[in-house]
């Protein structure tokens, strides 16, 4: 029987299920707790199974086939995204640790009444973008300023073709927009700054009290970090998403083609530089160059490209590296 659809099964998981054979019954995991994951196996889903995850690395928002017995997960469906970070203890350091999977669409989300952060911005659509899934820029606490269209502009701009959508948490406004990326049963996730905000959204897209709301410490706008177990909550009408401060606070795990995508317009003058090895620096012909005294092109925005390339760089000889010792540790066990 095909896994339920108003879970978030799709074409793409189906395949995926199909290439191993259509094997026992996917269900999706909507929270882990030390080892164990709660499987759920159709939307209406109150009682979930209860699998231990014996070698296999489970995310929230993963489907997964339990085996005949209930008792563990024997399989990990292909994830159509996955939000990574690289997992912090020295051995494996280099693993890199999922954190939820199968997200559809990922709301960045800033906030009015503090000054447009595009660096920030741009990193968050890099690693959206990375992730496979889809990235919104959400703009948020509208309540708080007379016009939003100065702050709008600024962080449309390194938005480059991403929606970028204006609401209040707290006052419920430009909520409907935000469900409607919920439509086909997609999974939503929230990144963000700690207290942009996200809390106040969640609860504004339940319509429930569902997770508490920091309040503010005086005299600054950054709430106390109150979200606690990962979860898969069903939004009204339809769709789910996907909570866990893990996700919130998840650091740059570049690989991909995340950052061509975030910066697809400078990718495009590249193109049009004389030299094919231009360094755009100083090489005659450069397009990049151009467009920055030509005013077209922020040198700002620049300098966040050469800083999040050379972190990629830095990050993949640390890798090469790592790996390279782990060859060596192998080599004198002929029999590997
Ligand atoms: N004026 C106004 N304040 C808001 C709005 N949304 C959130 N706040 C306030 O901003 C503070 C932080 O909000 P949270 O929703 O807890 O922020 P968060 O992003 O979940 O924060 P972390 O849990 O730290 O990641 C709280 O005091 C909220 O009341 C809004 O739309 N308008
Ligand atoms: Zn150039």
């Amino acid at each position: 029987m095909e896994p339920d659809r108003s879970l978030g099964w799709n074409d793409a998981l189906d395949a995926s299920w199909q290439s191993i054979g259509a094997l026992g019954a996917p269900g999706r995991v909507s929270r882990i707790d030390r080892g164990w994951s709660s499987v759920m196996r159709h939307a209406d889903d109150t009682d979930p199974l209860r699998v231990r995850n014996l070698f296999v690395d489970v995310a929230v928002g993963d489907w997964v086939v339990p085996s005949d017995d209930g008792e563990r997960v024997d399989h990990i469906i292909e994830r159509t995204s996955a939000f990574t970070r690289r997992a912090s203890h020295e051995g494996d350091r280099f693993e890199a640790d999922v954190l939820a999977a199968n997200i559809d669409v990922v709301f960045l989300v800033h906030a009015f009444g503090s000054p447009p952060n595009q660096r920030r911005l741009e990193r968050e659509l890099v690693l959206a973008y990375d992730s496979g899934a889809e990235p919104v820029v959400v703009l948020t606490k509208v309540d708080l300023v007379a016009d939003p269209e100065p702050t709008r502009r600024e962080l449309a701009e390194v938005a480059l073709g991403a929606p970028v959508l204006i609401v209040s948490g707290l006052e419920s406004i430009g909520i409907d927009p935000v469900l409607d990326h919920a439509r086909g049963n997609k999974t939503l996730a929230f990144l963000g700054a700690s207290g942009v905000g996200k809390s106040t959204l969640v609860n504004a897209l339940l319509d429930s009290e569902v997770m508490d709301t920091g309040h503010v410490r005086e005299g600054d706008q950054r709430g106390r970090h109150t979200t606690v177990a990962a979860q898969l909550l069903r939004l009204p009408g339809e769709g789910w998403l996907i909570d866990t401060p893990g996700v919130r606070a998840v650091s740059l795990w570049l690989s991909g083609d995340g950052i061509e995508r975030a910066f697809a317009d400078v990718f495009d003058l590249m193109d049009h530089c004389r030299f094919r090895d231009c360094k755009h620096d100083r090489e005659p012909g450069c397009a990049v160059r151009a467009a920055v005294d030509a005013g077209d092109l922020d040198p700002r925005r620049l300098a966040s490209l050469e800083r999040l390339v050379a972190e990629e760089h830095a990050l993949e000889e640390e890798q090469e590296r790592f790996m390279r010792r782990a060859d060596r540790r192998r080599k004198p066990r002929p029999t590997d």
